[in-house]
């Protein structure tokens, strides 16, 4: 199923290939400046490449509708389509294929870029949330690219993550493939990687342990509570990094005592109603915990922007730009095809099959007159060698 066209953050100017900073973000500009808005309250859904996220977050927007109308944001480019209706789509604002051609890039730099090209609109994209919830959307969903590590470590993960906590209550919702979770050392370095992730994000954080219709989910609870238990599972496994796990696990002890796991199928839609509750205890504690740490950032940007210092001031300063390996271009402005604002309606349409019959057919039928020329041409050559060959002997 496709989504609905959903709404182009684009409007503004392209800015080369994307070089955002948390600063643009003008919050007295959109009205923002008096304090964290009480909602939406934004989740980002994130995870491992194919752990469900956006199954999840399709679920998740079903069992949240009635109470939380959710505001949906669809983050990966790259996606061919979503089996949900997105209010926001990158894809809408960024044309990803385009992208990889003009700037000669393969398909994770291409989804960096479109990512960092989507977040220099990210005055517009807040603005837009921001409104939502003004509209009664007392949640706004995002959905992330498949490649984590894309949004996790990227500048642009990192402005959009930090931009909306500063704004609005925001958590994570990390869905982890309990299928893929049962050996205990891929187990551990999925924890490994969550809790950089919450490190690095430093919000409310929830482990949603996905695919419980395929394999209980109790293993890997047990797991984070009996450190004998893990240890006898990774007694089992004959692995050379057994050591390095065992120590791992005990240096994650703290992490588990404060995290909030929660079993759920995407697909079937189970334990969903217990993951609503665990999302507002998350709600919760990033008021109570985390808001006065963002409400902080907050005045302090506020101040900055206030006191913008004028670069020209500083352009005796300013290095000398140097030419990078690659040749990276600006974008050609082609109002055929342009990176910015691909509106599925603007976007250059395939050549339908018929059309690209018909356009074979005349190819085909310009080789076969060239080849018939060729032909002619050369017959016509051997006829007057021939005709002279003739003479000469005649003559003599
Ligand atoms: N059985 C089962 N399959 C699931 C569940 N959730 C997701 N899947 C399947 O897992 C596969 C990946 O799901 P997606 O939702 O595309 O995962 P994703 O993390 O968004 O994938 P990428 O964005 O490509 O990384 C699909 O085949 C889903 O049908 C679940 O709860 N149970």
């Amino acid at each position: 199923m496709s989504a609905k066209p959903g709404t182009s953050v684009a409007a503004a100017t392209v800015v080369g290939n994307g070089n955002p900073s948390i600063n643009d973000i003008n919050l007295e500009a959109l009205s923002l400046s008096e304090g964290i808005r009480e909602s939406p309250v934004c989740i980002i859904v994130l995870g491992m490449a194919g752990s469900g996220k956006t199954t999840f977050t399709r679920s998740l927007i079903q069992h949240a509708q009635s109470q939380f109308n959710p505001y949906v944001v669809n983050l990966d480019p790259a996606c061919r389509e979503v089996p949900y209706a997105a209010h926001i789509d990158i894809r809408d604002t960024v044309n990803y294929k385009e992208v990889m051609k003009q700037y000669q890039l393969g398909p994770n730099g291409g989804i960096v870029t479109a990512l960092n090209m989507f977040t220099t609109k990210m005055p517009k994209f807040a603005e837009l949330v921001r409104r939502a919830g003004e509209r009664g959307h007392k949640w706004c969903i995002i959905d992330t690219p498949g490649q984590i590590e894309v949004f996790t470590w990227s500048a642009s993960g990192n402005i959009i993550t930090e931009g909306l906590a500063t704004m609005f209550p925001t958590i994570v919702v990390y869905v982890m493939d309990v299928v893929r979770s049962t050996c205990p050392t891929t187990f551990m370095s999925n924890m490994l990687y969550a809790c950089s992730i919450l490190y690095k994000t430093r919000l409310p954080f929830l482990v949603a342990l996905n695919k419980i219709d395929l394999k209980e989910c109790s293993f890997v609870q047990e797991w984070m509570t009996d450190f004998e238990a893990f240890q006898d599972a990774l007694e089992k496994e004959q692995s050379y990094v057994n050591n390095l796990t065992r120590t791992m696990s005990l240096t994650l002890d703290t992490f588990y005592e404060n995290l909030i796991t929660c079993g759920v199928s995407a697909k079937s839609g189970v334990g969903f109603s217990t993951l609503l509750t665990h999302l507002l205890e998350c709600v919760a504690e990033y008021e109570r915990d985390y808001k006065p740490v963002y409400e902080k950032m907050r005045q302090q940007r506020l101040a900055e922007q206030a006191t913008v210092p004028d670069p020209a001031a500083h352009i005796e300063e300013a290095g000398v730009a140097v030419p990078l390996g690659l040749d990276l271009r600006d974008p050609v402005s082609n109002t055929d095809n342009s990176v910015f604002l691909m509106a599925p309606s603007l976007v250059p349409q395939q050549l339908d099959a018929a059309e690209q019959e018909m356009e074979t057919d005349a190819k085909g039928d310009l080789e076969d007159q060239n080849f018939q020329s060729f032909v002619q041409n050369h017959m016509t050559a051997q006829q007057s060698k021939r005709d002279k060959q003739q003479q000469q002997e005649q003559q003599n």
